[in-house]
């Protein structure tokens, strides 16, 4: 059974939060910044959601709209009004925008979840930097890539680190919180008690590939399209038999189509140029051609399997 964090939770952000975290950019409205913008919403703090292309932001809106109706059935089941009430009440505190330098204008927290590419996460943070107040606090929800590496074009590199998150982020519970070489106490205390104040429970984990989930998921969604590739199992079979011999709530093809087939590739790019000689980390040509004809899982469509569009 599932269990919502959220609706566990009091929504009684912790007072350090309350008074330096009021009012946060997330920047890239696609699959993960959707989701982070909505738990925000959901515990009372304004959001102001970026992407350079409004067709997403539109998407994403719906998308929002539709899981908080869902949630909100849940943490108010007996009564109605209250769930609709909450529902409306978060959805009205996030505000949109295309223009990224205009968004982080009076922002406390800056969460980032572009695509996963350094060179453009530096272009973006580069520019943040000197649009932002001094006080606020940047972080990378990067899958793979090193926040240090990410934080090198900032001069805030005291006030810069790593937040986490899962997909799908409203329902899944973890958040790790990721602390850079300059990261500050501070700036890491201000993150974890954010990270609560989202309901979220929150670990912390050393600038390390991968951190602590992607570091033992991404090898094993990789050796699972091994697997598949060598001819040795259908995917259908894989997926069976990791959610009935091993309990996983997805087999690891239908989470590498829910993760994004462009978003694993990225990642085992990356780590492949980075640390030539693990061979956990090569590429793999069959995802590659996946990619290569648009196959990049549930949000286009297709991937290891056939998705109905929304
Ligand atoms: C790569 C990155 O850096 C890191 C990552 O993110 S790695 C990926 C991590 N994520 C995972 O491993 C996800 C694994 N999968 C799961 O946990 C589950 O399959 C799942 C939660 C996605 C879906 O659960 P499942 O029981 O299979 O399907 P489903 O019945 O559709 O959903 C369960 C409940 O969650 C709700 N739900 C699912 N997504 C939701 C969303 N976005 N918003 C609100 N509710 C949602 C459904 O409505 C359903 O509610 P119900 O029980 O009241 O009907
Ligand atoms: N997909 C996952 O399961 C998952 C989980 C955890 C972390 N992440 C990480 O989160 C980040 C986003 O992943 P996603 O799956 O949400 O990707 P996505 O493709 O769904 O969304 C990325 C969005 O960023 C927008 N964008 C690109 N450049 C931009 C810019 N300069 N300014 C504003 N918007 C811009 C794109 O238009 C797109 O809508 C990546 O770093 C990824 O590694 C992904």
């Amino acid at each position: 059974m599932i269990q919502f964090g959220i609706i566990s939770r009091k929504f009684s952000s912790s007072s350090t939060v309350q008074s330096a975290i009021k009012n946060v950019t997330i920047i890239g409205g696609g699959l993960m910044g959707s989701g982070i913008a909505q738990v925000t919403a959901q515990a009372g703090q304004d959001v102001t959601l970026v992407d350079v292309n409004s067709d997403v932001l539109a998407k994403s809106q719906k998308s929002i709209s539709n899981s908080l109706i869902k949630i909100s059935k849940k943490i108010h089941k007996d009564n109605p009004q209250e769930a609709e009430k909450f529902a409306k009440e978060a959805f009205a505190r996030i505000k949109t925008s295309t223009d990224p330098v205009s968004a982080v204008k009076e922002t406390d927290l800056v969460i980032e979840a572009i695509v996963e590419n350094l060179e453009v996460k530096h272009s973006l943070f580069q520019k943040l930097d000197n649009a932002a107040p001094a006080h606020t606090i940047f972080a990378s929800n990067t899958s793979s890539l090193s926040i240090n590496e990410i934080a090198s074009v900032v001069k805030r590199k005291d006030k810069f680190g790593g937040l986490h998150f899962f997909n799908p982020v409203p329902i899944m519970r973890l958040l790790e919180v990721v602390r850079g070489m300059d990261t500050t106490d501070i700036t890491f205390s201000t993150m974890m008690e954010w990270g609560k104040s989202v309901g979220k429970t929150c670990v912390s984990c050393k600038d390390t590939p991968g951190f602590i989930v992607n570091r033992l998921l991404v090898p094993y969604i990789a050796e699972a399209i091994r697997l598949l590739e060598r001819g040795d199992a259908s995917a259908r079979d894989i997926d069976i038999a990791m959610k009935l011999g091993a309990a996983y709530p997805m087999g690891p093809m239908e989470l590498a189509d829910y993760v994004g087939l462009d978003t694993t590739k990225f990642i085992l790019d990356g780590w492949s140029k980075k640390y030539p000689d693990q061979p956990l980390f090569r590429p793999i040509p069959t995802l590659n051609k996946l990619v290569a004809e648009g196959k990049l899982g549930v949000k286009s469509g297709e991937g290891f399997y056939k998705y109905e569009k929304k």
